[in-house]
């Protein structure tokens, strides 16, 4: 494969040219089944400057159009991950996929969008976000970013509204766990949730109880187990559980939309069905490794094979998989993300004398929808119209972006994929774009295999070649006050009518 100069940092990576021509395509794609999230139906579609044009069945078109036959596969838009880290500092170590390899794996997966997690430096919400559009020069593809809340003072609070007046950020995330670095307490995190209310911004959480957690590590290093096992043995579903209820609570007490990343365990996931079946708004989102994967690839004899799989919360006992596959199938659970979070073997080995210095996270943003598609519809778990809301449609409604993002209609932006699903795929290090030497499915199969990837408008991936252009990702800014905050005001009004009742008390006789 050709190796332009216009590739960053000068390496080349194997398996896709990237070329500057970038024409503006037409596209005509024909007979295929178009799903979106509240239909199916037999039609073509027609792209032009990379938006939708049109959605009906025998579209004509005039010369110059490339025409992809979609006979017997689905038309889906391009999936959406909620929850990645790409060149992220973390554990004394950085993400090993960057802007490039990591968007470039999702294109070549099927996901055409994703949204990053800022990570403030020292705190400061401005230099992080700057940090980050710096790192996002070499984009591929469309991207959004949540921003983390490290520490708390009248500076962040400040921050805040500059990040979603200035700079299209409608979600900050308060991380419950990892003493001693990105963790905060109730008191912020109550500071937090009223900032967010405040804004019409979206407070998500990782939801573990980061004290209990110290102390379940160093129960497991006085008892000498310094493995990739001691990771899952120091921080149960029970520590999951209880921060995902508290976090529920004090979002209740403020009156204020709540989502749970990455929830991966049945005691997290049966807190928010509580939640919501009491009216609560409380968004809950499984990743990819909770449904598909079981921790017993921690004990595992060989340490680079162990490590691998380190992530938090853990990956948990089998059961919680499926248990959290039925809770997606059936609507407790809303939109899956991947946490990609990926660290090579030599990285992972960091903590091969205690997994306490395991940097946490596995892969993901490649893989997620093959793997959904293969354990949830081709299963029968789910229809092919809720595939699409819960790998995309679902997470731009939460964040604010639909219908631009997330749905095939007139006037949406033209990121589409073509899925066969009589074609299978096969998951192996050797052959993903991730920079990872690992991948924690590795050697998994299943049926349903994504053959084109249209991103704005262009086709990036065809024929399993990736055609991708450093820097052509845009970022996409996302407006506050989603549909989740529909009526919180009347709630809140309501709430304060019923205090400022007059209370006709007797004077004391004393
Ligand atoms: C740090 C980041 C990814 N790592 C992980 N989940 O283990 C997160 O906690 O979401
Ligand atoms: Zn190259
Ligand atoms: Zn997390
Ligand atoms: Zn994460």
């Amino acid at each position: 494969i050709s190796c332009s100069t216009s590739e960053p940092q000068g390496f080349c990576a194997v398996g896709y040219e990237s070329d500057c021509g970038l024409s503006s395509e037409k596209i005509l794609i024909k007979g295929g089944t178009v799903v979106n999230a509240h239909r199916k139906e037999v039609a073509d579609v027609y792209i032009e400057d990379g938006i939708v044009v049109s959605v009906r069945p025998n579209i004509k078109v005039g010369d110059h159009v490339k025409i992809i036959d979609a006979t017997g596969k689905y038309v889906m838009p391009g999936g959406i991950d909620p929850h990645t880290h790409l060149e992220m500092e973390f554990m004394g170590t950085v993400t090993i996929d960057d802007f490039f390899t990591g968007q470039a794996a999702a294109l070549a997966g099927g996901t055409t969008m994703h949204i990053d997690f800022v990570i403030p430096v020292n705190g400061n919400l401005s230099a992080g976000f700057e940090s980050y559009m710096n790192k996002a020069k070499k984009a591929v593809m469309d991207y959004g970013f949540h921003m983390a809340i490290t520490k708390w003072d009248e500076g962040v609070s400040k921050d805040m509204e500059l990040m979603v007046n200035e700079h299209g950020i409608n979600s900050f995330k308060f991380f419950m766990a990892y003493k001693g670095s990105l963790m905060i307490r109730d008191e912020l995190l109550l500071q937090g949730l009223q900032k967010c209310k405040s804004l019409g911004a979206i407070a998500m959480v990782h939801a573990e109880n980061g004290d209990a957690v110290a102390e379940g590590q160093k129960r497991m290093i006085d008892l000498g187990i310094t493995g990739p096992e001691g990771h899952a043995l120091s921080r149960p579903p029970v520590l999951e559980g209880e921060a995902t209820a508290r976090a529920i609570r004090l979002a209740n007490f403020v009156n204020t939309p709540l989502y749970v990343v990455h929830v991966m365990s049945i005691d997290a996931m049966e807190e928010i069905a509580k939640a919501r079946k009491a009216g609560q708004r409380v968004i809950g989102e499984p990743v990819a490794s909770g449904l598909i994967l079981d921790d017993s690839w921690l004990w595992h004899p060989d340490y680079t094979t162990a490590a691998k799989y380190v992530m938090s919360p853990p990956i948990r006992t089998s059961g919680h998989d499926k248990a959290l596959q039925a809770a997606l199938s059936t609507g407790v659970l809303q939109l899956v993300g991947t946490d990609h979070c990926a660290f090579n073997s030599t990285q992972k080995a960091l903590g091969s004398e205690d997994f306490r210095k395991i940097p946490n996270g596995v892969n993901g943003i490649e893989e997620r929808m093959h793997l959904i598609w293969d354990k949830m519809v081709e299963s029968g778990q789910m229809t092919v119209t809720d595939y699409v809301r819960v790998t995309s449609t679902e997470c731009a409604k939460v964040f604010n972006i639909y219908p631009r993002k997330g749905a095939i209609l007139e006037g949406s932006d033209a990121d589409i994929i073509i899925l066969n699903p009589n074609a299978s795929f096969k998951i192996a290090a050797a052959s993903h774009h991730s920079r990872s030497d690992t991948n924690v499915y590795e050697g998994t199969k299943g049926k349903g295999k994504v053959e084109v990837t249209i991103s704005q408008g262009r086709v990036v991936y065809e024929d399993g070649k990736l055609k991708v252009t450093p820097g052509s990702g845009r970022y996409i800014r996302m407006p506050p006050f989603g549909y989740l905050f529909d009526g919180i005001e009347k709630a809140d009004a309501a709430y304060f009518a019923s205090l400022n009742a007059p209370i006709q008390r007797t004077k004391s006789a004393a």
